[in-house]
């Protein structure tokens, strides 16, 4: 039998997938190891990603097109993976055969395991006209060779931690839950005496008397909720605080890669973790320690008034928990046909919200709303399909519950006219019977949230054992001169290369070598494509290089502190971000309390000013995230202004300027010269005229520098460079 394993973000599930065949043949991997050994992108993993992984875990694979027929006779190499909706992976396990139709036992890692008709199996596996896509995997020698780094222990110790500060409030927790149990506890029994010992013998003090007592045990519930309540409200929202403050601290630490692979919605999820292990900490795992206390006592005091009464509401609770489970299991199957509707409705209203602008100018609103309605109408059907089994399954259970409360009662009133049992002794029963029903639910939320915080405690270890950018041994950038001949002022870059995703996966940067001077302007030039931004970005250290070195002023850049350098560099990105803030606060982003006359200059180089100068509240407007509100150009300006605001010893500049108009561009241009004096300067662009005037124009191609030199040299060649900037050359600009 198949383990499931979960994926635990929405592109792992090709190696999740592998570590349950993995599992299945005795091995246990590491889902972060395979993740790494499969080259996970944004994207997920890629069939020959996986497939490489798999033989490096030992396999031997076979990835084939097949019909469903020569899927089906391949069973002996089961379990196997097939790309499932063309856009997922999952894992099959068993084909079974039953009245004539076959069903396919498939465990998908965004799911669960779940068993499948023909046609719905067909209709998520197969691409083209009869085929699908499957990955066999065989186990060879090496596969028992090899010793698999264990699955990472889930550290329940270090989520303990989040208590601790708070452990008196627990204890008083503990101690009010104590005394909720305890007064539930009496109940019974006072109904047992005010019936057998206040009615029978016609005692009215004591039957005042115990009614009061109970009247007083009411009044201590509701006090001991009201605090209860109270409490762990507090020690809730304490604990998840600090979870959350922890994880979004530690998520600054660590490297640019680390959210290559990772989707907003990845994040989101585990901000939600948090509330799953703070639920699980703070009230599930108490609530139902306690219930299970109150369960104790509860079935102690049954089995001393009547043993067979025991018997039945055992036999009888067993039957209702089986009759749930089987409807439930039949669910599953619909849960998933619906969870994969929603997953479809999801995305249809995320693509109508985004691109309304591009349906509304190309005229694809009608189809697109009928595409949303089609999936409204199947999700309609499936669920009412969920209802009617439900409708089944309560009716079932609720006939057994009542089933039981009959026969308990009959039996109970036999004993009592048999005088085995008083009627006070009937009732106390009854009560109880009916007590005992929420504890048996509230272990079973307690064993569902126990496996929710349980993967959400792996989503977090993930974070929280990734490795930070920054470490202690790290040198800070030197950025003075150094007077040695051995030494190059400035950045050298040696023999690099570079490849976003793994061995298999292309060049994007080939050996380059670059002398990059101190103190004056490289421009570089090349076709979109040609892994200019990727060079950036790898001097800036978001990534490290494959092959080759890059060097600062002599020191290694794998040796120096990413945040060191980044302090000293002033960056445009071709997507820099504005935030939801003051415009002041947007271009002074380093500063607690910025310096107006530094704002005012940068804004002033950066040709802002002005239009800053003739909003209501001047620098202290407001700008929406992402820059809604302003024009391209004005952000572009901004970004401009936020790197010239840094007073930066280096300047990185990725078409800085590409959206702004020639006027504006030709004054910034001017303006930058004077700024760029004694700064070491990069800069990204198309333009001819930001880049004539640079010290040196490298021409990139293909992830190679084809051409290097100044712009008259590079003209006269009559190669790359001229042919790039031949069209705006004739133009004069
Ligand atoms: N995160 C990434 N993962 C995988 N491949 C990437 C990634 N970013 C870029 N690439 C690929 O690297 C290559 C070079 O991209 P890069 O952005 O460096 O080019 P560029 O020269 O700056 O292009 P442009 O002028 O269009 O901005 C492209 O083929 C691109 O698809």
């Amino acid at each position: 039998m198949i383990k499931f394993i979960p994926q635990r973000d929405q592109m792992d599930c090709g190696p999740a997938c592998l570590v349950m065949v993995a599992n299945f043949y005795g091995k246990k991997y590491n889902l972060d190891y395979v993740r790494k050994k499969s080259f996970i992108t944004k994207e997920g993993v890629s069939f020959s990603g996986l497939k490489e992984a798999a033989q490096d875990i030992g396999f031997e694979t076979l990835s084939t097109q097949l019909t469903i027929k020569q899927l089906i006779d391949k069973n002996e190499y089961f379990p196997c993976i097939l790309h499932w909706n063309q856009k997922h992976f999952v894992v099959l396990y068993k084909v079974k055969p039953t009245k004539g139709k076959n069903y396919f036992y498939i465990a998908d890692p965004e799911f669960g395991k779940i068993k499948l008709s023909e046609d719905k199996f067909t209709s998520h596996w197969q691409s083209n006209s009869n085929y699908g896509v499957a990955l066999f995997l065989n186990p060879a020698n090496k596969f028992y060779e090899l010793n698999p780094e264990p699955e990472t222990t889930i550290n329940f110790k270090y989520i303990l931690n989040y208590i601790k500060p708070h452990k008196y409030k627990f204890f008083k927790i503990f101690l009010l839950l104590l005394a909720g149990s305890g007064f539930t506890v009496f109940f019974p029994l006072i109904t047992q005496k005010l019936i057998d010992d206040g009615i029978r013998t016609k005692n009215l003090n004591l039957i005042i008397l115990l009614l009061l007592g109970q009247l007083a045990l009411y009044i201590g519930v509701i006090v001991v909720g009201i605090f209860r309540n109270w409490l762990m409200l507090y020690v809730g929202n304490k604990v998840s605080i600090t979870i959350i403050s922890d994880f979004f601290k530690k998520m600054m630490k660590l490297p640019m890669s680390f959210f290559d692979t990772k989707m907003i919605g990845d994040f989101q999820q585990r901000i939600q973790d948090n509330e799953h292990i703070e639920d699980f900490l703070t009230s599930n795992s108490l609530i139902t320690l306690f219930s299970f206390i109150t369960f104790s006592v509860f079935f102690a005091i049954l089995m001393y008034y009547d043993y067979k009464i025991l018997l039945v509401y055992l036999t009888l609770t067993v039957g209702s928990v089986v009759w749930s489970y089987y409807w439930l299991n039949k669910r599953k199957m619909l849960d998933y046909i619906r969870f994969q509707q929603r997953v479809e409705n999801q995305e249809s209203v995320y693509e109508m919200l985004n691109g309304i602008t591009e349906m509304k100018l190309n005229r694809f609103e009608t189809y697109k709303i009928t595409a949303w309605e089609k999936i409204q109408k199947q999700l309609f059907d499936i669920n009412l399909r969920i209802l009617r089994l439900d409708q089944v399954q309560l009716s079932g259970f609720e006939f057994l519950n009542q089933t039981k409360n009959i026969i308990v009662t009959f039996i109970a009133a036999i004993a009592v006219t048999n005088n085995t049992l008083t009627l006070g002794e009937l009732l106390s029963i009854s009560y109880i019977i009916g007590q005992m029903n929420g504890p048996v639910n509230q272990i079973i939320t307690f064993l569902r949230s126990f496996q929710d915080a349980k993967l959400s405690l792996l989503r977090l270890n993930e974070v929280k054992n990734h490795d930070d950018e920054e470490t202690k041994n790290l040198k800070l950038l030197n950025t003075n001169s150094i007077h040695n001949s051995n030494v190059y002022n400035g950045i050298s870059i040696k023999n690099l290369s570079f490849q976003y995703e793994g061995p298999k996966s292309p060049y994007v940067l080939r050996n380059i070598n670059l002398l990059i001077p101190e103190g004056k302007v490289t421009a570089i030039v090349g076709a979109s494509g040609s892994g200019k931004t990727t060079l950036m970005k790898l001097l800036l250290k978001f990534y490290n290089p494959t092959n080759g070195t890059i060097f600062y002023n002599g020191d290694d850049l794998l040796n120096l502190s990413p945040g060191s350098l980044r302090e000293k560099c002033g960056v445009v990105m071709q997507d820099g971000f504005i935030f939801s803030d003051t415009i002041a606060r947007n271009i002074a982003t380093g500063d607690d309390k910025f310096d107006y006359n530094k704002l005012k200059h940068a804004a002033v180089m950066a040709n802002i000013d002005d239009f800053i100068m003739s909003l209501p509240l001047k620098y202290n407007t407001k700008i929406g995230a992402a820059g809604n509100g302003i024009s391209g150009g004005q952000k572009q300006r901004l970004l401009i202004a936020r790197a010239i605001y840094k007073a930066p010893q280096y300047i990185f500049f990725d078409e800085a300027s590409s959206a702004l108009d020639a006027e504006n561009e030709k004054i910034i241009h001017d303006n930058l010269q004077n700024f760029f004096k004694g700064k070491t300067v990069i800069v990204i662009a198309h333009r001819l005229s930001t880049v004539k005037n640079a010290d040196q124009i490298i021409v990139m191609n293909n992830g190679e520098i084809t051409e290097s030199g100044t712009h008259e040299s590079l003209v006269k060649q009559e190669s790359n460079y001229y042919n790039l900037v031949k069209n705006q050359l004739a133009l004069g600009t």
